[in-house]
C-alpha cells in the first residue's frame, strides 16, 4: 500500500453492477478499499470480495463493523477516530477487537489509520462525535500521527464534501514516514490531480456511483503527476 497513489473506496452497502466493477477493477486504480460507515454487513462485505477477485487488483478492507470482518483480503485497514471527542473511537472498540482476537490477527496484514474528519456533515464524523479542529489542530494530530502512536497512515478524511487543498499540503510537510490518504468529494480528474499533489494516495468514493466516467478518468490524472 506504500505505493499506492489511488484507491477506490467501495461500500458494501452500495450496490454496484458487474460492468461498472469491471471498470473499476480494469482502471489502473493502485487498489480497492471496501469500507463504509453504515449497514456494512458481512454478506456485503463476502459479495464484494468475491466479485472483486475476479480480477487481479489488490484489495483491502477498512473494518468499520467488526462482525463483518472475514479473511481473503490482502491487508486490513484500522481506522482510529483522532478527532473524536469519545475514546471510544480511538480506543475502546481496537481494544475489544484486540482481546477478543489477538490470537488470530495477523499483524503483518494490518495497517492503523489515524482519522481526522473535517465534513461536520458526513455520517463518520457524527457518528464518532468529532469536534472540528482548526489547522493547526489538523497539523498536531498529523505530527502525533507519526512521532506519538507510530501509525502508518494519517487519513485527512472530507467524506462526502471537497477539502482544502493547502491544508493538505501543509499536513503533508509534517509528515516524513506516515503516509498521507487524502478522501472526500472528489468528483473531477482536475480535483484528484489537486489533491495528489500533496497527498500520498487519493481515495475516490461516493463518485463512482454517481458518475462512473468521472470516477475512471481520476486514475490517469493522479498517475501522470511526477512529484
Ligand atoms: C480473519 C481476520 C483477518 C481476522 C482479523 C481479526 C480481527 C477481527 C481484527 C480486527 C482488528 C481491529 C482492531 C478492529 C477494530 C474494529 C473497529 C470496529 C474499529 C472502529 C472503526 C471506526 C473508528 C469506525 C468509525 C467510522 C469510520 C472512521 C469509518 C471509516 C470509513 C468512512 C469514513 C467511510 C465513508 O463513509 P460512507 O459510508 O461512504 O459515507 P456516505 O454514505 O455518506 O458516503
Ligand atoms: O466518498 P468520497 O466523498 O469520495 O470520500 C472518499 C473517502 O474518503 C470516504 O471515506
Ligand atoms: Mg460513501
Amino acid at each position: 500500500m506504500k505505493e499506492w497513489k489511488h484507491a477506490f473506496k467501495l461500500d458494501p452497502a452500495k450496490e454496484i453492477d458487474d460492468t461498472d466493477l469491471e471498470k473499476i477493477c480494469e482502471s489502473g486504480t493502485d487498489g480497492i478499499i471496501v469500507g463504509g460507515t453504515d449497514n456494512v454487513t458481512l454478506d456485503g462485505v463476502l459479495d464484494l470480495l468475491a466479485r472483486v477477485r475476479r480480477y487481479t487488483v489488490p484489495c483491502v478492507l477498512e473494518v468499520s463493523e467488526l462482525d463483518a470482518v472475514t479473511p481473503g483480503f490482502e491487508g486490513y485497514l484500522i481506522p482510529m477516530v483522532m478527532n473524536s471527542q469519545v475514546k471510544k473511537w480511538m480506543m475502546d472498540l481496537q481494544h475489544e477487537a484486540v482481546k477478543q482476537y489477538k490470537n488470530v490477527m495477523n499483524w503483518e496484514e494490518m495497517f492503523v489509520e489515524g482519522y481526522c474528519i473535517l465534513n461536520p456533515e458526513a455520517k463518520a464524523y457524527k457518528q464518532a462525535d468529532c469536534r472540528m479542529p482548526d489547522a493547526d489542530d489538523v497539523l498536531a494530530y498529523a505530527y502525533m500521527a507519526e512521532h506519538f502512536y507510530h501509525l502508518p497512515i494519517f487519513y485527512l478524511e472530507y467524506s462526502g464534501t471537497y477539502g482544502d487543498p493547502d491544508l493538505v499540503r501543509r499536513v503533508k510537510g509534517e509528515l516524513e514516514s506516515t503516509q498521507l490518504f487524502y478522501g472526500g468529494g472528489i468528483e473531477t480528474p482536475e480535483q484528484a490531480r489537486e489533491m495528489a499533489e500533496h497527498a500520498d494516495t487519493v481515495v475516490i468514493g461516493n463518485v463512482v456511483y454517481t458518475n462512473l466516467k468521472q470516477a475512471i478518468k481520476t486514475v490517469k490524472a493522479v498517475k501522470e503527476i511526477t512529484k
